[in-house]
């Protein structure tokens, strides 16, 4: 697992490495050694322009262009203000450090003249704008930035490429794209979310200090990346000593009459996901269609309601069959009304591990007037609680209806409001996003996000049946309880990545993921194994 720290963490980082006795100065001389070195790495180079702004992202600029020219490589810098005026004193340091040592430098370069030096550069690095970066990038680094995206250079980013909050991840003025990003020492979150995703390429750490691990930990990380080895604790034995019931039995309670693909899209997901045995409970209304759907999972109907929804005499029957399976999965297209309001809350009050999903969290809502965090004994119980909320939903749940949260750290933030009120028991929040985070009380998990095509009407109610799936198998302890939801989103991730395959990255429907759940989850299983073996895919294959 990869600790991600919050920009003003890694500050805090940098000051404590600083008092064991590691300079900024040496921290500086560092990071640009590391750029360097991944540049050098590159091979065969051609000329390399390297950009530097007025902060000490561009001082990492002039530490690598230095160590560049004495390693023989061509390189000149490309600066919007003469070395000797820059106002901060380290990078104004290096930058004397470099022009001493004879590298060519270029002020204030027009555009033509800018585009004229990245049009023989094989390499540009990207050294304008780092950590200290607010706001939208103000002239000439818009222009800069726009120039190096059209230069067709490979570029290498020093520590966040310019123009992206390595915070929010957010990049509301453009931003460089970056084929590499160098990053010192440790992943900040908008390198993974937001824009991030888009413009980071491969990201590179460069821990600058032997301190650094511990002293980031110490600092308390707002999430971890989890690596594929770190799910082994999910894997079970492989047994040929299984009957349909020990594989685990989930209950899909959902749908209505406006909705009733989306239950059946959950039951589907669930006995695609490893269930035994898979039952759906809707209204009866539409047991018909929903049977005609599913040959092999049974369907039951139960009263319904004038508004196409559960009646409030479903109740007892749904909490009966609850009681008898492995996990429950309520909310795919139910719809929110008082009686499937009241259908929720009882299913909180059984024992058995529950994943709310959709409708039962806008019922969660609702029960809570939009403040779940302000009424922990609804959701306080001994057996796991998973809540699957897009961002929306989690706005809703938390107290902000019409505001959603805006960026993975919000996200993160809003769905600790929850599980921390909640307190000690299982509870996990997957805060499900263009980066998900899947929060427990203990630690918020960032699983590798899937491709852009599980945007789509439906694929929440599939990742909500693998999770019912996986909760199924048995006994799921707190502190695992996040890394089985981060295994579920990889899955869900994977199966998209074959459905593209067979359908087009803007092809896929919901549906399309469900065939490719089996086969997802034994190529996810077979990495993992791959990983703690210390075997890269490729190898493996
Ligand atoms: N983390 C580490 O251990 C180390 C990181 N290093 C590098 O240092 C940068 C952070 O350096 P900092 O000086 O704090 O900030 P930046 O260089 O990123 O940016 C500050 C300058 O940029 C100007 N700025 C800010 N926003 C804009 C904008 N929208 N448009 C134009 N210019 C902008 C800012 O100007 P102000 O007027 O706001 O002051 C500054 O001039 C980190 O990313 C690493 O690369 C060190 O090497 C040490 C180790
Ligand atoms: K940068």
């Amino acid at each position: 697992m990869q600790p991600v720290l919050n920009v003003e963490d890694v500050r805090k980082v940098e000051q404590d490495l600083t008092l064991e006795g590691v300079s900024l100065a040496e921290l500086m001389r560092r990071a640009g050694h590391a750029v360097a070195q991944e540049v050098l790495d590159l091979g065969n180079l051609g000329p390399v322009v390297v950009l530097c702004g007025t902060g000490n992202n561009g001082g990492d600029g002039w530490v690598a262009a230095e160590l560049m020219a004495k390693a023989g490589a061509q390189v000149e810098v490309m600066t919007p203000v003469e070395p000797e005026s820059l106002k901060s004193p380290l990078a104004l340091m290096v930058a004397q450090s470099a022009v001493n040592a004879g590298v060519p430098f270029f002020v204030a370069p027009s555009r033509d003249e800018l585009d004229a030096h990245l049009a023989q550069a094989a390499v540009v690095v990207d050294a304008l704008l780092g950590t200290g970066f607010h706001g939208e990038p103000a002239a000439p680094f818009d222009i800069w930035i726009d120039a190096v995206n059209a230069s067709g250079a490979h570029v290498v980013a020093v520590d966040v490429p310019s123009g992206l909050s390595a915070q929010t991840g957010h990049a509301p003025g453009g931003a460089v794209f970056a084929d590499t990003t160098v990053t010192m020492i440790c992943l900040k979150p908008g390198l993974l979310s937001g824009r991030g995703r888009d413009v980071c390429g491969a990201i590179v750490l460069a821990p600058l200090a032997e301190q650094a691990e511990r002293l980031v930990v110490e600092a308390d990380p707002v999430a971890w990346r989890c690596d594929t080895a770190d799910y082994l604790e999910t894997l079970r034995e492989p047994t040929a000593d299984v009957d349909k019931y020990s594989r685990g039995s989930v209950l899909v309670v959902g749908g209505s009459t406006r909705f009733p693909g989306a239950a059946v899209m959950a039951a589907m997901a669930a006995a695609r996901s490893g269930a035994g045995y898979v039952t759906l409970v809707v209204p009866d209304r539409i047991a018909t269609v929903c049977r005609t759907h599913l040959l092999e999972i049974p369907v039951v109907g139960l009263p319904t309601n004038e508004e196409g929804m559960f009646s409030a005499g479903a109740r007892t029957e749904i909490v009966k069959m609850a009681e008898q399976r492995s996990c429950v999965l309520c909310g795919p297209g139910m719809g929110v009304c008082a009686d499937t309001v009241s259908v929720v809350s009882s299913l909180l009050e059984c024992d058995v591990p529950l994943v709310l999903d959709a409708d039962a969290l806008n019922a969660l809502s609702r029960m809570t007037t939009n403040r779940l965090d302000n009424f922990p004994e609804l959701i306080r119980r001994e057996a796991p609680l998973v809540l699957t909320p897009h961002r929306r939903e989690l706005g809703r749940l938390v107290g902000q209806p019409g505001e959603p949260p805006s960026s993975l750290t919000a996200a993160l933030e809003a769905a600790r409001r929850i599980v921390w009120a909640d307190g000690g028991s299982d509870i996990c929040v997957v805060a499900k996003g263009e980066s998900t985070g899947c929060v427990g009380v203990e630690i918020a998990l960032l699983p590798k996000p899937g491709p852009a095509c599980l945007a789509t009407a439906g694929s929440g109610d599939v990742l909500g049946g693998i999770m019912a799936a996986l909760l199924a198998r048995g006994v799921v302890e707190n502190d695992v309880l996040p890394l089985v939801c981060a295994f579920a989103c990889e899955v869900h991730g994977f199966a998209a990545n074959l459905a593209a395959e067979a359908h087009g990255s803007r092809g896929v429907m919901a549906s399309d993921l469900i065939g490719n759940l089996g086969l997802a989850l034994d190529a996810m299983e077979e990495q993992v194994s791959l990983a703690v073996a210390g075997v890269s895919p490729e190898e493996g294959e």
